[in-house]
């Protein structure tokens, strides 16, 4: 058993986790020598899974309204009257990291069935981490829109610090695996400025210090939405990791 879940992850490596190209286009990818092909099989194969980054009905206005403002960048017309890809692009969000890949929801089904993303576990929406990530390839930023929920209470009335974290720690997380692959945090160093209402809508602001090596350094600011009050300022190192690293936890 050992052998064979080996063997699916490091697959599901090579595929490129969190990669451009397997998040946003429904292909599968083989890989001859050093070149990557990209290769499309019948939808019916691969089951979609559910992207809880879409709005729902526990969304408030502010939450949607920043979600309509990089939402509507994500497409643009040109001249012409034709539609192209804009300078952000939603990432969609799985309740399992394993199902951002092609046949993911087969490999979740299979490989600790019951596991689920932190931020992504609790049924009642609106209740914790309500978020929407987009990225701009460009900029090389990453930011995310979030509406904390009433399960998410530190002091009375505000936001768990390690609930600030945890969402720190998923954009940073999330924007380095996009520049670097598969990586893991060693260092998240936060300086938490002004608490954050609950219920309240804030902006986390990912943005690439500098890569070296295996490194991948990333800043995050956590602000209110119109950028008037800073809540959190961290500094994050991401290191670059091998499939044996990460089998070496199973
Ligand atoms: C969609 C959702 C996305 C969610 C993303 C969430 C991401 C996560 O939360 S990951 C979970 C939390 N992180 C962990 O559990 C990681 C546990 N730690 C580890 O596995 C290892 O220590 C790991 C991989 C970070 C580094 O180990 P290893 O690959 O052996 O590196 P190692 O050889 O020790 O160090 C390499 C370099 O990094 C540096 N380094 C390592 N750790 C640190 C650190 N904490 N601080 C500063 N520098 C460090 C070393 O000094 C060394 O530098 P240099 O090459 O200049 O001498």
């Amino acid at each position: 058993m050992a052998w064979s879940v080996g063997r699916i992850c490091k697959g599901f490596l090579r595929l490129g986790l969190l990669s451009k190209q397997t998040q946003l286009i429904p292909v599968t990818s083989v890989s001859v020598g050093t070149v990557r092909t990209a290769v499309t099989l019948p939808s019916f194969l691969f089951p979609k899974p559910r992207d809880f980054s879409l709005p729902n009905s526990s969304w408030g206005l502010e939450m949607m309204r920043m979600y309509e403002h990089y939402n509507r960048q994500c497409e643009v017309e040109t001249e012409g009257g034709q539609k192209q890809e804009g300078p952000w692009q939603k990432l969609p969000s799985y309740n399992r990291l394993l199902k951002y890949a092609t046949g993911g929801v087969y490999l979740s089904e299979m490989i600790q069935s019951k596991a689920r993303l932190f931020t992504r576990n609790i049924r009642n929406p609106g209740a914790a981490f309500e978020y929407v990530l987009f990225v701009n390839s460009e900029e090389q930023k990453c930011v995310c829109v979030l509406q904390a929920g009433h399960l998410l209470e530190g002091p009375p009335g505000h936001v768990h610090g390690g609930a600030i974290a945890t969402m720190i720690d998923t954009v940073t997380g999330t924007h380095a695996t996009i520049l670097s692959g598969p990586v893991m945090t060693a260092n998240l160093n936060i300086n938490y400025r002004r608490p954050i209402p609950l219920g309240s809508t804030v902006l986390l602001e990912s943005s690439l210090e500098k890569k070296e090596g295996r490194k991948t350094f990333i800043t995050c600011r956590v602000t209110s939405t119109d950028g008037s009050k800073l809540h959190t300022e961290t500094s994050a190192l991401f290191l670059s990791i091998s499939a044996s690293h990460l089998l070496s936890g199973l």
